[in-house]
């Protein structure tokens, strides 16, 4: 690469996308990498503050960045993902389906930490949409070495995929109301609506709603009729806390589900449970539930309808950012919350 004075660049090949901003009106590429500049370029690049160029002179071992970049795109993309164009030296990573965003963070550690590569992402777990930008990548000089490019190939190679969209999937999502007062019909149901929308907004469908008081029997004898009609995740409401009425992680328990967790590293939905119970997810969902815009359940559920296993040390890992900030208005997943 050789540096040239633009007044004298008539019929040189510009080395890299120049960008042109003019303050909220435009910001984008003026000029492709590859141009051959002509005398009628030469007042617009001086107008872009251009009074010298860079002419494109690439040695044996080097990459151009536009090059290095596509290479380091193609070590992030894993399944259902799409790259973009390069465009100003940069690949962005995009999303080709609907689906949970699957990031391998140790593997972006990896390859940022070798000189002169930046790759920034989303946090892992988010759900994201089609054509939705997930990362970004480019080599921080205009020439890199291409060995630096090959190392980032072999961690990609050891870790891979490192960037994925799971689909999520739509299941038959079966509710217990448990709660004497809400059987009895003391008060109406308010929970149901919440579940319901949550889960429908992530394309399940709720198939049946039984409304059981608080007792053992009578909530284990719905799970198992919600698991006999077909339901593919079963989810419960209510007297999942420590008062004497709160029967039902005992129900869940006493059924012999495999348990994964009763008790979640989260604020709100601290008492959340998720069990197996005879190959059926099963949530219980504490009051929070209800009333909290963001909780446990919003980090969880989609990940049990992308069928992303969750073991116990998953459920530890939601403790570090797991703490809601309760902003009003609610801005999740826009924030740190489950991050
Ligand atoms: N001493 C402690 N107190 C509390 C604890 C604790 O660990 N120790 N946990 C707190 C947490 S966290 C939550 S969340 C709440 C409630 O948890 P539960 O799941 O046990 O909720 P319930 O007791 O069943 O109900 C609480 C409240 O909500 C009303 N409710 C329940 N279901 C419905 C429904 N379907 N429709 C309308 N309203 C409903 C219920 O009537 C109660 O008023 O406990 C904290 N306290
Ligand atoms: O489970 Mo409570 O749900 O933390 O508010």
């Amino acid at each position: 690469m050789r540096e040239i004075k633009t007044k004298d660049a008539i019929g040189q090949v510009l080395a890299h996308d120049l960008t042109k901003i003019v303050p909220g009106r435009f910001k984008g590429r003026a000029f492709k990498k590859g141009h051959i500049i002509r005398q009628g370029d030469v007042e617009e690049l001086l107008s872009m503050g251009k009074e010298h160029i860079y002419i494109l002179e690439i040695k044996e071992g080097q990459l151009h960045e536009d090059d290095a970049a596509m290479r380091l795109a193609n070590c992030l993309k894993g399944p259902n993902i799409e790259l973009s164009e390069t465009s100003e030296g940069k690949v962005n990573i995009l999303a080709g389906i609907n689906g949970l965003l699957k990031i391998n963070r140790e593997a972006i550690i990896a390859m940022n930490t070798v000189p002169d590569i930046a790759i920034a992402t989303l946090h892992s777990n988010r759900v994201v949409k089609q054509g939705e930008k997930l990362a970004g990548t480019r080599a921080v000089p205009l020439v890199i070495e291409e060995e630096k490019i090959r190392t980032v190939e072999t961690i990609a190679d050891n870790f891979a995929p490192v960037i994925s969209v799971m689909p999520i999937r739509s299941l038959k999502i079966g509710i217990i109301t448990t709660g004497s007062e809400v059987y009895k019909g003391r008060i109406p149901d308010k929970f149901g609506p919440v579940v319901k929308r949550k889960v429908e907004a992530l394309g399940s469908k709720v198939i049946d709603q039984i409304f059981v008081p608080d007792d053992v029997k009578e909530i284990q004898s719905a799970v198992n009729k919600l698991i006999d009609v077909g339901a593919e995740l079963i989810i419960t409401t209510g007297g999942m806390s420590v008062d004497p009425d709160d029967r039902t992680p005992g129900a869940i328990k006493g059924l012999g589900a495999e348990l994964i967790t009763y008790g979640t590293p989260v604020l709100p939905g601290s008492m959340l449970l998720l069990a197996y119970h005879r190959g059926i997810p099963v949530m219980g969902l504490p009051g929070c539930v209800m009333y909290e815009k963001s909780t446990s359940f919003d980090l969880i559920l989609p990940r049990v309808l992308a069928n992303d296993p969750v073991n116990r040390e998953d459920i530890a890992e939601l403790g570090y950012g797991g703490l809601c900030t309760t902003c009003d208005p609610c801005v999740y997943p826009h924030c740190s919350f489950g991050k």
